[in-house]
């Protein structure tokens, strides 16, 4: 299984307003592991530079000075030509994210070309069919075009996409942020589900504390391009010690969460603030209290 090694990273941009040049910090000395069946969560506010750490650890954004490794299960670095087989984006947005003029098989099916993970018409049609399985989706969406999906269904295709290589590591940028409040748990719940069935290592960046802790081992504080805290998910954000964790905390929009810091006792169970789902912290799953349905069958 691959580890993510991310170190001492640094970003610098320059800015350029008339003839004036100055240089922003967005990312200063930045450094964690991700190992495989683990969750970490990338928690600050925005502009606190999450999203350029995602981006570098992508390959969409050079870093100034540091280093980003894919290490293999014998410490050996992955060379630079197979880290994408190994290290896999999900973007916010699943409307910016997929191609309005390919069909779903077609996102599907390019990954595992390029990969070398399926060859043939018939074979690539049925790695296909099983990713969309593996996400929670109908096979018969696999002719149609984005625009005919829901956003939580577009973002599991985006999930499906990420798979297609067999990525072991992946980084999913405010992976709901965008999408319906009835549409996020169960996209949770499947990043969960398979991060769980797949060993896989996840960075799970996001400015909502309730899911970062609900939904991670351990959680990363950033503000100002630093990490100014990090610890296991329920020390970090229910008895946060940095003043800017505190201050993030107070702010959450979740009282459940806000009542919980000022008692800072966790419990087994917890209500969302969605009211009638709560989260069971053994089977790591939203769960519907009326139906004690798993959310995911109940907020797709
Ligand atoms: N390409 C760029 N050129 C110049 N400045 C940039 C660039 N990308 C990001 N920045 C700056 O770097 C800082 C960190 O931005 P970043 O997008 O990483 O923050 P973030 O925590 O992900 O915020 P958000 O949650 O809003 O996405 C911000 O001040 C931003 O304006």
């Amino acid at each position: 299984m691959t580890t993510l090694e991310v170190r001492d990273l640094i970003k610098e941009f320059t800015l350029r307003s008339g003839l004036r040049r100055t240089r922003l910090r967005a990312v200063h000395r930045v450094g964690f592991t991700l190992v495989p069946g683990r969750t970490v969560a990338l928690v600050g506010a925005s502009g606190s530079g999450k999203s350029t750490v995602a981006r570098m650890i992508a390959r969409l954004e050079k870093p100034t000075s540091g280093t980003i490794a894919a290490v293999g299960p014998d410490g050996a670095r992955i060379e630079d030509r197979h880290y994408r087989d190994h290290v896999q984006m999900v973007f916010q947005d699943p409307f910016a994210s997929l191609n309005p003029f390919h069909s779903i098989e077609h996102h599907l099916a390019r990954p595992l070309v390029l990969h070398g993970r399926a060859k043939g018409r018939e074979q690539v049609h049925e790695q296909a069919a099983r990713l969309l399985e593996r996400v929670n989706l109908p096979i018969d969406l696999i002719g149609r075009r984005p625009h005919e999906l829901s956003g939580g269904q577009r973002q599991r295709v985006a999930i499906a996409r990420a798979l297609a290589p067999g990525a072991q590591v992946i980084v999913a940028d405010e992976p709901v942020s965008m999408l319906d409040v009835s549409s996020r748990l169960g996209v949770l719940n499947l990043l969960a589900g398979l991060q769980r069935e797949h060993d896989l290592a996840v960075l799970y960046i996001t400015h909502d504390l309730a899911t970062a802790r609900h939904f991670s081992d351990s959680v990363l504080v950033m503000n100002r391009g630093r990490i100014v805290e990090r610890g296991p998910a329920d020390d970090v954000i229910l008895n946060p010690q940095h003043p800017y964790t505190q201050s993030l905390a107070a702010a959450a929009p979740n009282p459940e969460l806000r009542g919980r810091l000022r008692s800072a006792e966790p419990e087994p169970q917890v209500t969302s603030d969605r009211g009638h789902l709560t989260y069971d912290h053994d089977a790591r799953r939203w769960i519907d209290i009326d139906t004690e349905a798993d959310a995911d069958a109940v907020a797709v």
